[in-house]
C-alpha cells in the first residue's frame, strides 16, 4: 500500500541526514508500529510518509503512485494523520464544524454529510460536545475531536504519531473502541509508539528506527527491507 524505497532526508541546516536510505512496505490492511528513541527520526518519517515533507533522495509511492504526483486533496482522502499535538490540527470553532470539515472539502452530499458526522461523534465520544468550541474541551477530548475527524473521512491508511498520550483510562477506551472500528473496515495503520502495552495489544508488526535506518524489532541486526 506505502512503499518506502531507499529514502534520505535532512533538516535544512542540519549537518547529518536523518534518515540514511530506509526501505518499507506497508502492505494493505497490516497494523505496523514505530519505535525508536527520542529524536530518531520517527516523527519526520510520518510527515514524509504522509506527504507532508519529501525526501531529499529516494521515493515513496502510495498504491504506486508517487505521493509527490497525488493531488492535495487526493493525498488528504487516502491518508490520514493525527499528529503528536492533535490540539494544532483543529481549526474550527465548534467541534461538529470540525469533523465535518473534510466531508465539506470532499464536497459530500448535505445527507451524508451530516451522518457521517454523527457517526463519527458518536463512535468518539463526542455527541454531548458537538456543539462545544474544540478549545473549551479536556485535552483527551479534543485528541478525540481530530480523530473523529479522520474517521469521518475513513481514509485507507491512517497514520498515528504517540496516539495513547493524554488518555485516561475511559478515554482511552473510546480510542481502542475507534481503533476496533478501524480495523473492521481494513483500515491500514501505522503508529508511532513509545508505550509498550498498547503496542503489544494492537500492532503484531513493529519496526524500530535507529540511526537513520529501520530494524525489526525480532531480529535487530537485520535492516527491514521492502516485503
Ligand atoms: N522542524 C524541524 N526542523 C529542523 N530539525 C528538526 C525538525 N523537526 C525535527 N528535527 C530534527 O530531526 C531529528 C528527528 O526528530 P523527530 O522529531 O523526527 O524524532 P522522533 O523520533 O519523532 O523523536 P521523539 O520520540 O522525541 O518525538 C531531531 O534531531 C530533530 O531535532
Amino acid at each position: 500500500m506505502l512503499t518506502l524505497t531507499n529514502v534520505f532526508y535532512r533538516w535544512p541546516g542540519a549537518s547529518e541526514d536523518c534518515l540514511r536510505g530506509l526501505s518499507l512496505q506497508i502492505n494493505q490492511g497490516e497494523w505496523l508500529a514505530l519505535t525508536g528513541d527520542n529524536g530518531a527520526g520517527k516523527s519526520t518519517l510520518l510527515r514524509l510518509m504522509a506527504g507532508l515533507l519529501s525526501p531529499g533522495a529516494g521515493h515513496i509511492t502510495f498504491q504506486g503512485i508517487p505521493l509527490s504526483e497525488m493531488k492535495n486533496q487526493q493525498r488528504a482522502a487516502a491518508i490520514g494523520v493525527l499528529f503528536q499535538e492533535a490540539e494544532n490540527q483543529i481549526f474550527h470553532s465548534q467541534v461538529a464544524k470540525e469533523v465535518a470539515f473534510g466531508l465539506h472539502l470532499q464536497k459530500r452530499p448535505a445527507q451524508e454529510l451530516e451522518q457521517r458526522t454523527a457517526d463519527a461523534l458518536a463512535l468518539c465520544g463526542l455527541e454531548d460536545v458537538a456543539l462545544a468550541h474544540p478549545l473549551d474541551l479536556y485535552i483527551a477530548q479534543r485528541r478525540m475531536v481530530a480523530v473523529a475527524s479522520l474517521e469521518a473521512l475513513a481514509p485507507p491508511l491512517i497514520l498515528l504519531d504517540e496516539p495513547s498520550r493524554d488518555f485516561d483510562e475511559h478515554w482511552l477506551g473510546i480510542f481502542e473502541g475507534w481503533l476496533a472500528a478501524c480495523r473492521q473496515r481494513g483500515t491500514t495503520v501505522l503508529a508511532i509508539s513509545h508505550d509498550a502495552e498498547f503496542t503489544h495489544r494492537h500492532f503484531p508488526r513493529v519496526v524500530r528506527l535507529q540511526q537513520g535506518l529501520l530494524v525489526n524489532s525480532d531480529n535487530p541486526l537485520q535492516a527491514s527491507s521492502p516485503a
